[in-house]
């Protein structure tokens, strides 16, 4: 084999419930991940060495180095199953939004993992591609299974959701980016300051001092409102929904724990949101932003929400998207 040719897909986190931070950093989560057809290619050719070249779209700003996730995928391939002298000539064609929530950076390495294992002939299963990516990034393994999946731990144990039926979405994605490891900070930030409210809260309830600011935060329910989670909350309710292919329940149930602390460092997102809840549209952050996810019931709803879309947010992109799209798979191979 000389060529072949992966098409690699984009993410959107239906739901996305985060737990308070691990020893190792990472946060426990309870996801819904649906793999969307905005898609990156990943083109490997026969070469005596690695080497890499970004087209497309924010292809510009990306790193051609050992620093880009497709060329650390390779590297660790060949360094875990594959021989020494082995190389290829990768090219990402980019269409997925650069750090926009969407898994960009994933799908880039989960289409190299695959692409690579058929060119260099390594005859590796799903399984061990899944467990090399997740020592990649955490949404490695999602990118290379694909459909709809209940993603636990840091995001990386997945089991398969199948749903009752697909739909479409209209993505609103943005000229400026949003770090993730960004956004989980300020998720602790503002876990740990209403941990420390309600912890001054209980005190102040408990010595029963009338007219302190504590008291004011006090309350039925107020302290446990203010008390962080450790473990995520359950998405269940909205697998369920999926499964059923109900739509509407699936809307209904659809959250983002990242959405609060993206907001409070994007104001723009939050107006984003708002604005579009109020045409009518069922607006999520997708995974840890800026792009802004709106849930379409039927095509000629996606055309509506599209439509409207271009309208009220003129300096945002209205990008249609399929779901469940594939995950990363050979689409040509010569
Ligand atoms: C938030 C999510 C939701 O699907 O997606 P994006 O918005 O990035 O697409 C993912 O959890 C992102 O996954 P991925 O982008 O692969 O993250 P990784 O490379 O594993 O981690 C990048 C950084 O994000 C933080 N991180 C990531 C995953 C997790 N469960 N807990 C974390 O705290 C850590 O600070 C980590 O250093
Ligand atoms: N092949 C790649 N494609 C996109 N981003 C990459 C790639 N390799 C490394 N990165 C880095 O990963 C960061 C996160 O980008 P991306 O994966 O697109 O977003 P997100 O984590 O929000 O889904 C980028 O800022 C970029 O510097």
């Amino acid at each position: 084999m000389q060529e072949v040719r992966v098409v690699t897909p984009s993410k959107v986190n239906l739901a996305l419930r985060v737990g308070s931070a691990r020893p190792d950093g990472f946060h426990p989560l309870d996801t819904v991940f649906e793999a969307l057809d905005v898609h990156d290619e990943v083109i490997v050719r026969r070469s005596d060495s690695l080497s890499l070249r970004m087209e497309g779209e924010g292809a510009d700003a990306l790193p051609e180095d050992s620093t880009n996730l497709a060329f650390r995928a390779a590297r660790a391939l060949r360094e875990r199953f594959g021989a020494p002298g082995l190389g290829a000539e990768m090219t990402v064609r980019k269409a997925i939004p650069v750090a926009g929530g969407m898994a960009g950076g994933s799908a880039d390495a989960a289409g190299a993992l695959v692409a690579l294992n058929a060119l260099w002939g390594l005859g590796l299963s799903c399984a061990d591609l899944m467990s090399l990516g997740s020592e990649l990034g955490s949404d490695v393994p999602f990118c290379i299974m694909g459909g709809i999946a209940h993603g636990t731990g840091r995001g990386e144990i997945l089991a398969p959701v199948y749903p009752g039926r697909g739909h479409a979405w209209v993505l609103l994605t943005n000229p400026v980016g949003l770090s993730t490891p960004a956004v989980f900070r300020e998720f602790d930030r503002i876990a740990e300051s209403a941990e420390g409210a309600g912890a001054v809260a209980r005190e102040a309830a408990e010595t029963e001092r009338p007219g302190s600011v504590a008291a004011g935060v006090a309350g039925p329910g107020r302290a446990a409102e203010a008390d962080v989670a450790e473990n995520p909350a359950s998405t269940r309710e909205l697998r369920e929904a999926v499964a059923r292919g109900d739509l509407q329940a699936t809307a209904a149930l659809m959250a983002n724990d990242l959405q609060a602390p993206a907001f409070s460092l994007r104001p723009d997102l939050e107006d984003v949101v708002e604005r579009a809840s109020r045409f009518g549209a069922t607006a999520i952050l997708s995974g840890s932003g800026p792009t802004v996810a709106l849930l379409a019931f039927d095509p000629a709803h996606a055309d509506r929400l599209g439509m409207r879309a271009a309208i009220e947010f003129p300096k945002l992109r209205a990008v249609r998207a399929n779901g469940p799209a594939a995950g990363a798979c050979v689409a040509e191979a010569k």
